[in-house]
């Protein structure tokens, strides 16, 4: 069990008022238990006590998760909710307690899922995944879900490689040099490229000075470019993690999803989690892994955590939930 004062609402992560859709879709409402909406402009809406626990969005999906466990999908990012953010990426290795608390849940539900811009084969490296206590019913959708490694079968699924991203390969060299980014670190995917400035003298500044270049660049070879934390990837159209979790959600069947992520490449997952539960066909949890670095979640999440152990307290507390329920 959770220990009192140690859960998810013990201020390492926040609840947040539920936002609504407003008019377009658009976030940007407070939504008050009688439906009414509020500009974000104005305080949020009180909430009778009576309805506290009810618009508690950790406390409905521990009920939800309840009646049927089978039927969740405990979704993630890996960057920034797994592992903590570093100066290298080959170094960053996931931490051991949100491993941990990741498998603890996967014991008790339908189906886990890592969903990342990393190579499958970075992941199950960093993650430790092949080995993890719990993670059987693990699927990781790499490269923003055009790879596909299931551990139950281990199925591994590698379309071929794009053809315009050898193509950008051949012209970065002479980009980063062009710019004097020399210093700019190289991440090759195979089937994508990361730049990153992070370990550059001046990341910010390196950053907005590839922004035109890289932009340039996508257009003209018809690739699609994620901006992330220091970092402008290259890579095919197309695919998103939103289109990665919808596929997921319709082949597990799933009518419980929690998702956590971090970063601008999440939003389209995040989008995709609340739209099916506007439209009443899951109940969800979105967790933020909350960071000074990246704020585009803060209005879409349901949940704004401390960072990875932020997360990690979350699923621990669901996975007690679930299994003190199970005795
Ligand atoms: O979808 P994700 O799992 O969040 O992966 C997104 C990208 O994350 C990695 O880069 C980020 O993490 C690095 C290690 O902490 C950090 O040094 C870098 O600044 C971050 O942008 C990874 O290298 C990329 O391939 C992922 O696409």
């Amino acid at each position: 069990m959770t220990p009192p004062g140690l859960g998810w609402n013990s201020g390492v992560c926040e609840p947040r008022p539920r936002l609504c859709p407003g008019e377009h879709g658009v976030v940007g409402e407070w939504c008050s238990p009688d439906g009414k909406l509020t500009p974000m402009s104005e305080q949020p809406p009180a909430q009778p006590q009576a309805d506290r626990a009810s618009s508690d969005p950790v406390a409905r999906v521990v009920a939800a998760a309840r009646n049927d466990p089978a039927a969740v999908l405990v979704a993630t990012d890996f960057d920034g909710v797994l592992s903590p953010i570093v100066d290298d990426p080959d170094q960053a290795y996931a931490d051991p307690e949100a491993v941990a608390a990741l498998g603890a849940l996967g014991q008790l539900v339908g189906q886990v899922a890592i969903v990342t811009g990393r190579p499958v084969a970075a992941a199950r490296r960093l993650g430790g995944l092949d080995q993890a206590p719990g993670l059987g019913n693990l699927v990781v959708l790499g490269q923003y879900g055009v790879e596909r490694w299931d551990a139950a079968s281990g199925e591994l699924v590698m379309p071929p490689e794009p053809v315009e991203i050898s193509r950008a390969r051949n012209e970065i060299a002479d980009l980063l040099a062009r710019l004097d980014l020399a210093e700019v670190w190289v991440e090759d995917k195979g089937r994508a490229l990361g730049l990153h400035t992070r370990r550059t003298a001046d990341p910010d500044g390196a950053f907005e000075r590839l922004r035109g270049p890289v932009t340039e660049l996508a257009e003209r070879l018809g690739l699609h470019l994620e901006p992330g934390r220091m970092v402008w990837e290259l890579r095919a159209a197309g695919q998103d993690k939103g289109r990665a979790i919808a596929e997921l959600v319709e082949a597990t069947g799933a009518r419980v999803v929690v998702y956590a992520g971090d970063d601008l490449g999440d939003i389209p997952a995040f989008r995709t989690v609340a739209e099916l539960r506007e439209q009443g066909r899951i109940e969800a949890l979105l967790l933020w892994s909350r960071s000074e670095e990246q704020a585009a979640l803060a209005d879409i999440c349901d949940v704004a955590c401390d960072g990875v152990p932020g997360v990690a307290q979350v699923w621990r507390h669901i996975a007690d939930e679930l299994e003190t329920h199970s005795h």
